[in-house]
């Protein structure tokens, strides 16, 4: 979803405070270099929030590198939006897990326009057929079973973890291992410091998406989430489901796939959460907390999505968000 503006909530405790009451807290302050005390580095159930500064680059590369680990992405091109693939994949080769092998399977509907990219060694680029389907709700939905089906068919083979992105974004900061966990979801950069009531959740008790007022931990972003292969596998035949359930009542989410996405993620809480650093959007006001964006939203023309005619709005099921 677009998303509001951020101010700067997820507040974490003073720093004076913490220094007057503990003894053990001083130590671990002088101690550990690296902790934010601006923002909430930890969810209530414990799993990391990826912010800069929360984590050394150096020493999670001397875990990682060992691995020989093959990191997959996906990212659809369908239609106009073919325009985005170059950028999207030669920032990438600039700042997406530099050093490690990649696999590239760019889902589209005109394989012949994705331009050959250089690529660094070990890693691939794969363009995946694609029917094209009509309006940009259903080809935004569509990602969970194509995703699903590739996974089963192929990449589950061919890598072990695998990060399912928009494709009109651009990488401008290092994207490394630190991304890397069972489950991970990105904290969408428009409600990252709003109260939970205002989450654009889907509010419709008749959508199998529908998240109660007073409930659900963060808004996440439909355009990153990632983790175990196994895991996507599993993560992304829930959600295609829980859209073809919709269908079949004539309901459409608010947010399309996102709204779904948000939905599980209430139940099947992720292993950890990659800040809006991960997920930025270049139209937003960039407030302190935001210090090293890493992966932001290109600005494009809405018209380029593929319309239903007499669908203009973004979305349907919401008022007041724009075009
Ligand atoms: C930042 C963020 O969280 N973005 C989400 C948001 O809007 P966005 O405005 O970011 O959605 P979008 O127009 O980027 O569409 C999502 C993705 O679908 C693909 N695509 C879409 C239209 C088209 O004609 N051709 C095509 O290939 C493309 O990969 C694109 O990146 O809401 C969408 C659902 O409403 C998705 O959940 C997006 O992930
Ligand atoms: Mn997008």
């Amino acid at each position: 979803c677009l998303g509001a503006v951020s101010g700067g909530s997820l507040a974490a405790p003073k720093r004076g405070h913490v220094l007057r009451n503990s003894y053990i807290s001083l130590t671990f302050l002088v101690f550990s270099p690296f902790r934010r005390q601006d923002v909430l580095t930890v969810t209530p159930w414990l799993a990391p929030i990826v912010w800069e500064g929360t984590f050394d680059p150096e020493i999670l590369d001397s875990a990682y590198r060992p691995l020989n680990l093959t990191i997959g992405v996906t990212a659809f091109a369908i239609g106009k939006y073919t325009r985005f693939v170059r950028r999207f994949l030669e920032s990438a080769e600039q700042h997406f897990m530099r050093g490690y092998r990649v696999n590239y399977y760019i889902f589209t509907d005109s394989p012949e326009s994705i331009p050959p990219v250089q690529l660094q060694p070990g890693r691939r680029l794969e363009a995946v057929p694609m029917l094209r389907f009509s309006s940009w709700q259903e080809i935004s939905m569509r990602r969970m079973e194509a995703i699903n089906r590739h996974v089963a068919q192929v990449s589950h083979r061919e890598v072990q973890y695998l990060f399912c992105l928009d494709i009109d974004m651009e990488f401008h900061n290092p994207w490394g291992p630190e991304t890397l966990g069972d489950m991970v979801a990105a904290i969408h950069p428009g409600y990252f410091s709003v109260p939970r009531e205002q989450f654009p959740y889907e509010r419709r008790r008749s959508s199998a998406a529908f998240i109660p007022e007073g409930e659900g931990d963060f808004y996440y972003g439909g355009a990153v989430f990632g983790g175990l292969v196994s895991r996507v596998y599993e993560f992304t035949k829930t959600c295609h489901m829980s859209i073809l359930a919709d269908k079949a009542n004539g309901v459409m989410a608010a947010w399309q796939e996102e709204s779904h996405l948000n939905r599980h993620f209430l139940t099947h809480k992720p292993s950890k959460l990659l800040s809006p650093e991960y997920i930025w959007d270049d139209r937003k006001p960039k407030p302190p907390e935001i210090r090293l964006v890493r992966f932001s939203t290109v600005v494009k023309n809405y018209k380029d999505r593929e319309l239903v005619p007499g669908i203009a709005s973004k979305s349907p099921g919401l008022t007041g968000q724009t075009v």
